[in-house]
């Protein structure tokens, strides 16, 4: 940048703007320091919020610990659950919640009038969970993983009930091999087995995760083995959770006993396609991602235009007919969706 010559009456400007601010800041610093020495808070820390009521938050300490329960500072709105925090502890025991961190990524559902809401922040992946019984559809795999996709946060496929499939496996295992082929980790589990989760065990350690995926497939039954002692899975009462409100809504995180951090709530569960449009649907299937862009017509709608890249993907077989049936299936369904 050039310098620009100063006239008088700027120069006193900024000097004075200059010194109002290290005033500001002086005094700020001083009430900090009175409350300090006045012992009303501690100092700054870093934390996650495992739950969330209202202005009021639950906070779980970087270092460990027992979560503490938080109010905002007044500046703050629009937290959710896996939302990394600045905080301060109070005398008595509860804390104040003065800055929140960025976010890697954010789940968005929509609420009751079907706009968009965050619900939860920082998850590394989705389980979407399937099972022998009910079969799963591809389309209905190819349904997660878009609205996964979506949201920038990695998805996993987790089979469960493996204890019912047959001796040779089935064509299940077929289905799941192509996921494995498009580079999406793919994981068994069985609630029937004492080891029928040490796959799982590892594949959560260190991470944040959610779990998804249609009725019955077994996401409880697998959550109550991750979670075993149910005061976990409750959480730490606050006051508005024992009132009973809320407690069947907000999402949680919980810190499992075999590593990793689980957030969950009934709406999380559901999590499904939301306000996709066709672009975000093409983007969502990772091996046309290459192609997109690369049909003759800037528009291609990969119907039956001439040059679809798409169609000539699906004829040579590099894109499994499948999957482009699962894409077209889709998009036909985005209106009602
Ligand atoms: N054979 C077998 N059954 C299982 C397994 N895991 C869960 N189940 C059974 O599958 C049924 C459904 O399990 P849930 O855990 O309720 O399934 P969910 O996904 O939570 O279902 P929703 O609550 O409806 O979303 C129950 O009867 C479980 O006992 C498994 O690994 N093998
Ligand atoms: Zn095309």
């Amino acid at each position: 940048m050039s310098k620009r010559k100063l006239s008088r009456q700027q120069r006193w400007r900024i000097e004075k703007i200059q010194a109002e601010r290290a005033r500001r800041a002086e005094k700020r610093g001083d009430q900090d320091t009175e409350k300090l020495a006045a012992g009303e808070y501690g100092p700054e820390q870093q934390g996650r919020v495992t739950a969330h009521f209202g202005r009021t938050l639950e906070v779980a300490p970087a270092g460990g610990g027992e979560p503490v329960r938080c109010h905002l500072r007044a500046n703050l709105e629009g937290l959710v659950t896996g939302d990394r925090v600045i905080w301060r502890a109070g005398q008595d025991g509860s804390g104040v919640v003065v800055a929140r961190g960025g976010r890697d990524n954010v789940l968005e559902r929509p609420d009751a009038r079907g706009q968009l809401k965050p619900v939860a922040a920082n998850i590394d992946q989705i389980l979407v969970v399937f099972a022998v019984e009910p079969e799963p559809h591809a389309n209905l795999i190819d349904r997660y993983l878009v609205a996964a996709e979506a949201t920038g946060i990695a998805p996993v496929l987790v089979l469960n009930k493996v204890d019912l499939l047959p001796p040779e496996g089935g064509t299940l295992r077929g289905l799941l091999a192509r996921y494995e082929a498009l580079g999406y980790p793919v994981v068994t589990t069985t609630t029937a087995r004492a080891d029928g989760l040490d796959a799982l065990h590892a594949r959560l350690a260190g991470r944040t995760s959610v779990f998804v995926g249609q009725s019955g497939v077994g996401k409880s039954s697998l959550i109550d083995r991750l979670l075993p002692d149910a005061e976990l899975r409750i959480g730490a009462l606050s006051e508005d959770s024992r009132k009973g409100r809320h407690t069947t809504t907000t999402a949680r995180l919980y810190r499992m006993p075999s590593g990793g951090e689980l957030i969950d709530s009934p709406g999380i569960r559901e999590f499904g396609l939301t306000h996709l449009d066709e672009g975000q649907v093409a983007e969502g299937f990772v091996e046309f991602r290459e192609l997109l862009g690369r049909c003759r017509f800037r528009d291609c709608r990969h119907r039956q235009e001439p040059g679809c890249a798409l169609i000539e993907a699906v004829d040579e077989g590099t894109i499994h007919a499948d999957r482009f049936a699962s894409y077209r299936r889709i998009v036909d369904s985005l209106d009602e969706t």
